[in-house]
């Protein structure tokens, strides 16, 4: 399987502190690979340098064996590498099918100005129908995004995320604030919409890590302990050890 995203040598100070150090790391194209560890353990960073929020002190990322650590956000987009911004990606005062609408308008590059008119043409409308069912949002369609339940507005948010169409999706903790019911659901459009994809997320649910997650990667202190199935993973003494002996736990 080809790496399409790579990191090597990869690290990130903050003041002279490593959050992140020498971290060599790979997301193997098909797969869906969770980043997990304790709390500070440089999670968050791995994932801003991997989604080009933040620049490296050293090292490099590769997209399909390119080097593209000096490229930004919007670039890396183009590339079809494309981060979920959480809530901030839905427009409040747009209904869900607004916000679909404007999602798949971006992707095709035509902008706000000409929304109306061309929201109405069919195939646009079709595209939009089948993603407002595929997410079971039909019920919810013409609700103002602002008055969703936090749970539906996760789901549109992944909705509005994947109308980008990426081939990796990169996704911060989707799970944060969940409940349990709109955990299984979010898990399984994960699941779903990692067909044909390659996602990288970072997740604290060791639930939710264990059910997706063909590959993880435990990180303690800013650097790689470990890495393999759930299965290997959660059965390493170093890895329970770092769960277990920190002052916080994941
Ligand atoms: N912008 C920053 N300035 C200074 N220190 C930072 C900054 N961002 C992160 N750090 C520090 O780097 C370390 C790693 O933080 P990071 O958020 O990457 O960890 P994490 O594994 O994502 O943690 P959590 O599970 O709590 O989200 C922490 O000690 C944190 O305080």
């Amino acid at each position: 399987m080809a790496n399409v995203l790579e990191a090597r040598g990869l690290s990130r100070e903050f003041g002279g502190f490593r959050a992140v150090s020498n971290v060599d790391f790979a997301l193997k194209e098909g797969t869906i690979h969770a980043v997990i560890g304790p709390n500070g353990a440089g999670k968050s960073t791995l994932f801003n340098l991997l989604t080009k929020f933040l620049s490296p002190s050293e090292g490099r990322i590769l997209h399909k064996g390119e080097d593209v650590t000096a490229l930004r956000p919007p670039a890396m987009a183009r590339r079809g590498v494309v981060r979920s911004f959480q809530i901030s990606a839905v427009f409040a005062g747009l209904t869900v099918r607004e916000n679909i609408e404007m999602a798949l308008l971006r992707t095709n590059g035509i902008g706000w100005s000409f929304f109306s008119s061309i929201a109405r043409r069919p195939a646009i409308r079709r595209r939009v129908d089948e993603m407002i069912s595929r997410f079971s949002l039909d019920e919810h369609a013409d609700t103002q995004a602002g008055n969703l339940s936090y749970g539906r507005k996760r789901v549109l948010e992944l909705a509005t995320t994947l109308a980008l169409d990426p081939d990796v999706l990169l996704l911060d903790e989707p799970m944060a604030g969940l409940g349990h019911e709109d955990i299984g659901r979010i898990t399984d459009l994960v699941r779903e919409s990692g067909k044909g994809r390659t996602i990288l997320l970072v997740e604290h649910n060791m639930r939710v890590v264990s059910d997706l997650a063909d590959q993880i990667t435990v990180m303690v202190r800013g650097e790689v302990l470990a890495e393999g199935s759930y299965a290997e993973v959660s059965s390493r003494p170093d890895v329970i050890a770092a769960y277990t002996g920190g002052q916080h736990h994941g």
